[in-house]
C-alpha cells in the first residue's frame, strides 16, 4: 500500500487558483472542501467552480462535501468529473444508497465522519465504500490542531477493513502535518489531507516528499 497525500486547496489562494493547483501537481489527489454555511459554518465553492478545478487539475479531484443533503447533492460533484466524492454520515438519510449511487456514476464513493461520532454503526457498510474518512478536527477551518483522540477510530476502521479483506482507504484529515503524519500512518491511515502543511511551505513540492515518505515509512 502507498501512502497518498492530497493536499486542501482549503489553504490555497482561491483568486489564483489554477495557479495553486499546479503547485501541488506531484501529490496524488487534489482535495476539494466543499462548505455550505449549514452543515458546517463556513462557505467555499460548489458544482460550477468545482467542474473547472476538475478541468485544470493535472491530478485526479477528492471532493469532500461538508454539506447537508448529500443525496441531492454529491451526485452533481460525480457528474462534475470528481474521480472521489465523500460525503459526511451525520447529513446522510441513506448512506449506502448514495455509496452505491456514487459508484455506479463511476466515482469511488466515500463516507465521513466528524471527530466525535462513532464509527462503529457504520462498519457494514465497508463492503460498498472506497474510502472512510475519519475528521482529525472539527469540520468548517483548516489550521486548526489535529485531534489525537481520534487515532483508535483510525485503528479500529484499519483492523475492520484488514478483517473483511477489502481495499477500503483510510483517510485523515485536519492538522496533518510533518509532526502528526507518522502517528495517523501508525494508527492505520493511508490518504493524508494536508492543507496548512502544504500551502504554507515555501515549497509545496518538497513537503509532499516529505509528507509521503514520513508516512510510508509507517503504513501497515
Ligand atoms: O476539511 C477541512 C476542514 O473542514 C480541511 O480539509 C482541513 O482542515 C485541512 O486543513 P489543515 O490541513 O490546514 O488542517
Amino acid at each position: 500500500m502507498d501512502a497518498l497525500i492530497a493536499p486542501s486547496i482549503l489553504a490555497a489562494d482561491y483568486v489564483n487558483l489554477e495557479r495553486e493547483i499546479r503547485r501541488v501537481a506531484s501529490a496524488d489527489w487534489l482535495h476539494v472542501d466543499v462548505m455550505d454555511n449549514h452543515f458546517v459554518p463556513n462557505l467555499t465553492i460548489g458544482p460550477p467552480v468545482v467542474e473547472k478545478v476538475v478541468q485544470v487539475s493535472p491530478i485526479p479531484v477528492d471532493a469532500h462535501l461538508m454539506i447537508d443533503d448529500p443525496e441531492r447533492w454529491a451526485p452533481g460533484y460525480a457528474e462534475a468529473g470528481c474521480a472521489s466524492v465523500t460525503f459526511h454520515a451525520e447529513a446522510s438519510r441513506d448512506p449506502r444508497a448514495l455509496a452505491r449511487q456514487l459508484r455506479d456514476m463511476g466515482a469511488r464513493a466515500g463516507l465521513a465522519v466528524r471527530p466525535g461520532t462513532d464509527i462503529d454503526p457504520y462498519l457494514e457498510l465497508l463492503g460498498d465504500l472506497d474510502m472512510v474518512l475519519l475528521m482529525t478536527v472539527e469540520p468548517g477551518f483548516g489550521g486548526q490542531s489535529f485531534q489525537d483522540s481520534v487515532l483508535p477510530k483510525v485503528r479500529r476502521v484499519r483492523d475492520a477493513v484488514s478483517a473483511a479483506g477489502l481495499d477500503v482507504w483510510v483517510q485523515v484529515d485536519g492538522g496533518v502535518s510533518e509532526r502528526t503524519i507518522e502517528r495517523a500512518a501508525d494508527a492505520g491511515a493511508n490518504v493524508f489531507v494536508a492543507g496548512t502543511a502544504v500551502y504554507g511551505a515555501e515549497d509545496a513540492a518538497e513537503r509532499v516528499t516529505l509528507l509521503r515518505s514520513l508516512a510510508q515509512g509507517h503504513l501497515h
